[in-house]
């Protein structure tokens, strides 16, 4: 049986996908891949692609950084929007996935660094991108943690511990 990954993180721009995937990845002694990171090794960063091919060439590269991540037996971490396309969401069935959330009023200063091309307008347009693929998370994730009032390091216990349980069903 060929490899797959061990753990996925999907959710909101700015839930805390990349960096709860980071304490995982030492609490668990596991490999982390970061699609995001990935995409921006082999092209620079995300904002520059979007400015300079636009969002289809960026959900490309995003993509192929995807089907590669989940066919390694790693913790993976996706972009926000990595879960619209239709061969990704295919691709996550059968795996450990999931969804971070937060609420707009603590997101507001995490996204403020401007490098998310998606929501640099701000909270409105955040909640917006939000609300239109909330049914999407719901639908791939088998657990849902609120980040927004949840230190990192709590967040990543969770995970391990609901990891744990599940090796055990
Ligand atoms: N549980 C948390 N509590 C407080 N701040 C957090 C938490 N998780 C993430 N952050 C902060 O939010 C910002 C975005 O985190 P990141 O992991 O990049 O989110 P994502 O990958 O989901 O977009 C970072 O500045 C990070 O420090
Ligand atoms: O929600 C999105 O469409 C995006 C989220 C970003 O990743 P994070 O969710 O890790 O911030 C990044 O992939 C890109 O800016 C597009
Ligand atoms: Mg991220």
């Amino acid at each position: 049986m060929s490899d797959r990954a061990l753990l996925v993180l999907i959710g909101a721009p700015g839930a805390g996908k990349t960096r709860t995937g980071k304490r995982l990845s030492k609490l668990l002694g596991a490999p982390l891949i970061d699609t995001d990171s990935t995409v921006v090794s082999g092209h620079g960063p995300i904002a520059k692609i979007f400015e300079e091919h636009g969002e289809p060439h960026f959900r490309a590269l995003e993509r192929a950084a995807v089907a590669a991540a989940l066919r390694e037996p790693a913790i993976v971490t996706l972009g926000g929007g990595a879960v619209l396309d239709a061969e990704t969401q295919a691709d996550l069935e059968g795996l450990p996935v999931v969804q971070l959330t937060v609420r707009p009023d603590a997101v507001e200063k995490r996204i403020a660094n401007g490098k998310r091309p998606l929501v640099s307008s701000g909270i409105d347009a955040w909640a917006a991108l939000v609300a239109s693929r909330q049914p999407i998370y719901d639908r791939l994730s088998q657990l849902t943690i609120d980040t927004s009032d949840v230190p990192l390091d709590s967040v990543a216990v969770r995970i391990a511990d609901w990891l744990e349980t599940r090796r055990h069903d």
